[in-house]
């Protein structure tokens, strides 16, 4: 049995060097992405049995993605290889203020955005103690939302714990479409992951601090509701009430993959029964993750407990 499955779009991320633009770069640094791999893949370096699905082609660029996930020990077996097709790619200039970093995804016409119900194999999926899943990957096409749909209702079905990251990417969809979509699959959710700013964007849920994970609580029946604000806290509410988390912050080296880090480590400790206890890990992962290249995070379980050199100097 899998202590967490998902499903999510294998890419290629692209990034410009510090300094240069797109348009004018001459290299690029790549490795592989994908939210719901991330998530995954951290949760294995923790010792969690974990299983991605997505759908990639026999193809150089198809196995430098799945070779970056499979190292960390994510189970493969229920990926879906097709004889051809595309791997998605995202080009991620860094920026340095004033100038924005930016994100331009490449990913129309993708092996995985035609992924089908019945390409799945379910028993296998859903032999688990969790299924996670993104709004990302729901709003990619009517398919991949179907098959989101799909994996959270059959989920639900056989009582099998559901974690949901909103995740909202303004460049796939909008507000609205989120909110008709995710509303239901929140509410199927027995944890929710959506920071203060999509809490805003999406469920038009706005309030002060942890008040904006009371709402979110409230409003989808969640037993725990995890709130991100970058570098402002983290936010909690639960049976036990709510909680607000100072953060301790480092300066940024690449920022794409500290969400997901976080998710991870916070579900590491869903996964042991104490959610608090996943939020600390949380905060000490997600440090880690913004202090090297990359969307994955490399760890090892030992680095959890230890104090980070920023704990050392305080
Ligand atoms: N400058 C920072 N220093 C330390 N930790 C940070 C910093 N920025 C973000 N984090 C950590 O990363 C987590 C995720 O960041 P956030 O930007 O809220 O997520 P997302 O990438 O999903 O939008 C935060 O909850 C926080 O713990
Ligand atoms: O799927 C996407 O659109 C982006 C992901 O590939 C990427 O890994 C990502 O979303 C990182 O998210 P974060 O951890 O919230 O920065």
């Amino acid at each position: 049995m899998f202590d967490l499955t998902t499903i999510g779009e294998g890419q290629i991320r692209l990034t410009v060097p510090q300094g240069e633009r797109l348009s004018n770069t001459r290299q690029l640094r790549m490795t592989a992405a994908c939210s719901e791999a991330n998530v995954a893949g951290l949760l294995s370096q923790l010792g969690r049995h974990t299983s991605w699905c997505s759908v990639l082609p026999h193809s150089d660029l198809a196995e430098r993605c799945i070779s970056e996930f499979r190292s960390v020990g994510v189970d493969m077996s229920n990926m879906i290889r097709v004889p051809e097709g595309r791997v998605a790619l995202y080009f991620m200039e860094p920026g340095e203020p004033p100038m924005p970093s930016r994100v331009t995804y490449d990913r129309l016409n993708t092996a995985f955005r035609e992924i089908r119900v019945e390409d799945v194999n379910w028993d296998s999926m859903l032999n688990t103690r969790l299924v996670f899943v993104t709004g990302i990957t729901t709003a990619l096409t009517k398919a991949t939302a179907k098959v989101i749909r799909h994996f959270v209702d059959a989920a639900h079905e056989r009582n099998i714990d559901i974690a949901l990251d909103v995740n909202y990417r303004g460049l796939l969809w909008s507000p609205e479409r989120a909110r008709e979509v995710l509303t239901g699959i929140a509410s199927r959710s027995r944890i929710i992951f959506c920071s203060r700013k999509d809490a805003g964007i999406v469920f038009g849920i706005e309030g002060e601090r942890a008040e904006v994970s009371r709402q979110l609580r409230e409003a989808f029946g969640a037993e725990y509701v995890v709130s991100t604000d970058g570098h402002n806290g983290v936010y909690y509410a639960g049976p036990d009430g709510l909680d607000d988390r100072q953060v301790d912050i480092v300066p940024v080296i690449d920022r794409p993959g500290a969400g997901d880090s976080f998710v991870a480590a916070t579900l590491h400790g869903f996964l042991g029964g104490d959610v608090r206890q996943g939020i600390s890990y949380g905060l000490r992962v997600s440090k880690y993750a913004l202090t090297h290249h990359g969307d994955l995070t490399h760890i090892t379980p030992s680095e959890l407990a230890i104090p980070t050199t920023t704990d050392i100097i305080r």
